[in-house]
Formats: C-alpha cells, structure tokens, sequence
C-alpha cells in the first residue's frame, strides 16, 4: 500500500489553532490541488480528533473527477477512513454518510454499543477491530493491513498531528505535500504537523522532491527516505 501524506500548515508549523478549530491556511489553488490528490487515493484517512474537531466530509468537490473516476470502474469519492480505537464518532458525522464508503478502525476499548451505532449508519460503513500499539491506540500496521484486504491500496491521510506522528513512529509513510501557507498561528497548545511524543533519536527522514509557489504560500513535496 502506498501512504500519502497531505496536510496545510502556518509557518509555525500548525495545523489550527489552540481552539482545535478548522483554520483556512490554503487558498483555492491549494484545495484544488487537496481534490486531485483526493480523486487519485483509494481512500482518504483522519484522525477520530480531526472528526470530533472538524467534521470532515472527505469527498471530492470537483464533480468531472468523480465522472471520470466511476468511468474508470471506481467509486465516484475514495473511500473515507478514521482511526478510532473507541468508536467516538459521532453517529451524526458527515463522514458516515452515504456518499462514500467507511471504514472506521477500532479497538476492544469501543463498546459494542459504539460499533453497533457506527455499523447502524448503513452497509456503507465498515466497522473494523484491531490490535491496539503500545499506547493502547489502534495498530496502525495491522489497521493498514485490514485497508489493503478491503481494496485500499493507495491511502491519502490528511491528519491530525496525533495519527501523523504514530504514521511516522511506524515508519508508514512514503510520501508526504505539505502546503505552508504564509500566516503565524502560534501557541504551545495548536496542533502542530506531528505531535505525539516527538522523536530523540531515530527521526525520521525524508527527500525533498520538489517545491510549488501556490496562492500565497508554498507545497513541499518529499519522499520517506
Ligand atoms: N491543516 C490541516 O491540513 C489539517 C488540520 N487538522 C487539525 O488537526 C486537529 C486535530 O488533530 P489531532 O487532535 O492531532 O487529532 P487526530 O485527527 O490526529 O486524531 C487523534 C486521535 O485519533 C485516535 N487514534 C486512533 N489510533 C491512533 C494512532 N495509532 N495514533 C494516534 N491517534 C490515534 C486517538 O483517539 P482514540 O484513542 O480515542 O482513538 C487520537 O486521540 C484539528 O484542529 C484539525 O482542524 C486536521 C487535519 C488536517
Ligand atoms: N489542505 C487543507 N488546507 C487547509 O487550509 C485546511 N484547513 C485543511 N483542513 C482539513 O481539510 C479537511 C476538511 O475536509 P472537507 O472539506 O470537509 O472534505 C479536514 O481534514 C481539515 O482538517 N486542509
């Protein structure tokens, strides 16, 4: 499978604010470039934090490139993935609703009650239990694995800095755009591109590719090493 990294942030580094709050970092360019990188991705995958702050639909916007993908025998919109290893989806989310496919990565820590309300949303959605890794969040090597089974093979993961940063520690990333629009969010507390625990050693590193002058801001493009 191949995992494709695509995220905005402030020069800082931030993906939003303190607030936790969707902040427009990129222009219409950049979000066009976002639907492109959309319409080319199997599936497209966030964290339950990024749900739960968001609400993201993760569909496309331009309607000639879900034409030309359901010409191709695909499904008009790449599917939509959230790991969350106690199913705290809301049953309401935009992302479960019947425009594309879901599959939601959980744990033994979801009741039953939570995945019976999740795989109440429809047969559209796919309610997936896994290990969980050593933070008792979902494995995301076996989550992964449990994707490709299901026909993912390309996987486009738009954040937050929570499931980035385990992406990383688990070395499951090879490719990552990150647009850098020219603003300052600050804050200790603001999303940065990768939170966690940070690394002390072992970072991991990568290959810048190419860079683009977008709206007013820049893409970096790079590859895992
Ligand atoms: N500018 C941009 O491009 C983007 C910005 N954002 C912003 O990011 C913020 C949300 O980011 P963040 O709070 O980091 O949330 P994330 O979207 O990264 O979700 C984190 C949650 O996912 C669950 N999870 C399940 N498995 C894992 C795993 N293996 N590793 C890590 N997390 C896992 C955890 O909850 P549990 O333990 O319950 O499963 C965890 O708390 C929002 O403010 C949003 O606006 C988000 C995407 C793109
Ligand atoms: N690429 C990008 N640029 C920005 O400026 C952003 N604020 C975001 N945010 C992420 O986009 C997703 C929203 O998706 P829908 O439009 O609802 O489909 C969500 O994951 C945001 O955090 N991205």
């Amino acid at each position: 499978m191949d995992v494709v990294v695509n995220a905005a942030m402030s020069v800082d580094g931030k993906l939003s604010t303190r607030r936790r709050e969707q902040l427009k970092i990129s222009g219409e360019a950049d979000f066009d470039r976002v639907d492109r990188l959309r319409a080319a991705a199997d599936a497209v995958m966030v964290g339950v934090g990024t749900v739960l702050a968001d609400d993201p639909h993760l569909t496309l916007d331009d309607d000639d490139r879900r034409v030309h993908r359901l010409r191709n025998g695909r499904p008009g919109n790449p599917a939509r993935v959230v790991a969350d290893s106690r199913a705290r989806t809301p049953a309401d989310a935009r992302i479960l609703d019947d425009a594309a496919e879901t599959h939601l990565l959980v744990t033994d820590a979801a009741t039953e009650s939570r995945r019976e309300a999740l795989a109440g949303a429809g047969e559209h959605v796919h309610v997936h239990p896994v290990d969980t890794d050593d933070s008792g969040h979902v494995d995301l090597t076996a989550g992964l694995a449990a994707l490709e089974s299901a026909g993912i093979d390309r996987l486009m993961v738009e954040g937050g800095g929570e499931l980035l940063s385990s992406l990383f520690r688990a070395g499951l990333v090879d490719e990552l755009s990150v647009y850098v629009g020219s603003l300052v969010v600050g804050g200790r507390d603001a999303p940065t591109l990768v939170d966690g625990d940070g690394f002390v050693e072992g970072f991991p590193r990568l290959d810048l590719r190419d860079v683009e002058r977008l709206d007013d801001g820049v893409v970096l493009w790079y590859d895992a090493v």
